[in-house]
């Protein structure tokens, strides 16, 4: 029997079995099972290049934005919009058959977004494309999810199966269980909190499920059965995802104003061009970049090229700005001086551990700068860069 048959088989034996506290611990069980067949299915299969059919694209700017959707929900259409790249729409299903790249240039950053074939019910399991555009998925920073707004809710749904069942987790930030594994001294249970759902024994016949036998873990959340799994298997991928409603051309407005007020929602259309700046501003909110202006001693930085950091990808400290300019800069360096929302005065000098905000100035004293800079020093930094007024004046002040 074929993994998938498998995975089918023990669904049915769950959908069959009634849910009550006698059959909890083997309901988890029957989950571990699952996870570890959908894990099993996610390895390429022997002699296979992974990649290799035009879906890998190379990564560039400053993040990754993927388009992910059915068929015909107007994913290309959105890219030729956005991007000014343009990528075939038509009203014929499965118009766009490979990976194609556009930028996005917004808030002085270059966005990757990537326009992909749509996807339907099986796709985790290969259908169509489905695997590769899953993976796609999988290497951005932020997901797109385009629906019909015409059509049926359940597509969502759907969709987000799909992507839960090879590991994607949306709009989720990681279980907090701490677990590690153990060469011996059996399995040491905590917790800081009551816990709801999982008990003691669930946990350890999960663990045995995996042949784990020596293991510390300590549970910080009131987590389930399934962020346990998550923990264990340890390669999901935590992404955020907006999900775009496109079409509110051909819906009522009572219909529209229904879907606008989803959580993470946006509700589009490509036609009539509407909302597409509500569109990008969310993008941008979602993906928390973090653009860091650097100052020359003495002169005005320039306001057009940033340094632009993120949180999941690199970090956003002094450290990971000063690394970013330069691999070897970082041992030069004395301190910082910051203006802007992460500065409490203007400027404030901050060492490398200080994490800095989205349009900060940052300019570098280096140690043998000092030296020779001696009194003169304060009188030059205190100069603030001229756009700081504006945007950072109304941002509160961290006290
Ligand atoms: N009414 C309406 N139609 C739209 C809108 N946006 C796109 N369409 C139409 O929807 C159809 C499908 O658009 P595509 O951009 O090809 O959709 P897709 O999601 O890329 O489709 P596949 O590549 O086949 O998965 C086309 O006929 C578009 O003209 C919109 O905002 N309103
Ligand atoms: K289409
Ligand atoms: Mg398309």
């Amino acid at each position: 029997m074929g993994i998938i048959e498998r995975i089918k088989e023990i669904e049915a034996e769950m959908a069959r079995t009634q849910k009550n506290k006698a059959t909890e611990y083997h309901l988890g069980q029957l989950k571990a099972k699952i996870a570890k067949l959908r894990t099993q299915l996610l390895e390429p299969p022997k002699g296979s290049s992974a990649g290799g059919d035009g879906f890998e694209v190379t990564k560039f700017g400053h993040g990754r934005v993927a388009l992910i959707g059915f068929p015909s929900v107007g994913k290309s259409t959105l890219l030729t919009m956005l991007t000014g790249t343009h990528s075939e729409a038509a009203s014929y299903e499965f118009t766009t058959l490979t990976c194609i790249p556009g930028i996005i240039h917004y808030n002085d950053t270059k966005i990757q977004l990537l326009d992909l074939p749509g996807i339907i019910e099986g796709a985790s399991e290969g259908k169509g494309r489905g695997r590769q555009v899953i993976a796609v998925a999988k290497s951005s920073d932020l997901v797109l999810m385009v629906l019909d707004a015409s059509k049926s809710e359940g597509h969502r749904q759907i969709l987000t199966r799909e992507l839960e069942s090879v590991g994607l987790r949306l709009n989720k930030r990681p279980p907090q269980i701490y677990f590690k594994k153990k060469k011996t001294g059996g399995i040491s249970f905590n917790s800081t909190l009551p816990l709801t759902h999982v008990d003691e024994k669930l946990c350890y016949q999960i663990l045995h499920e995996y042949k784990i036998h020596n293991a510390e873990l300590l549970f910080r959340e009131d987590a389930t059965v399934d962020d346990l799994i998550d923990v264990i298997e340890g390669n999901r991928k935590y992404i955020k995802c907006v999900y775009v409603y496109n079409k509110i051309d051909v819906i009522g407005i009572d219909d529209v104003d229904k879907l606008a007020r989803r959580p993470n929602s946006v509700v589009i259309s490509c036609n009539l061009k509407l909302n597409l700046d509500r569109l990008l501003s969310k993008m941008w909110e979602e993906m928390g970049l973090v653009r860091v202006y650097t100052k020359p001693q003495g002169q005005q930085p320039d306001f057009s090229d940033p340094v632009v950091l993120s949180a999941d990808r690199g970090g956003c400290t002094v450290e990971d700005f000063c690394n970013h300019i330069h691999r070897n800069l970082i041992k030069d360096v004395k301190y910082v001086l910051v203006w802007g929302t992460s500065a409490r005065h203007y400027p404030q000098h901050c060492g490398l551990g200080h994490v800095l905000q989205d349009e900060d100035v940052v300019q570098i004293v280096k140690k043998k700068e000092k030296e020779e800079g001696g009194r003169g020093r304060f009188k030059s930094h205190s100069t603030a860069p001229a756009r700081i007024s504006d945007r950072q004046k109304k941002a509160p002040l961290k006290t």
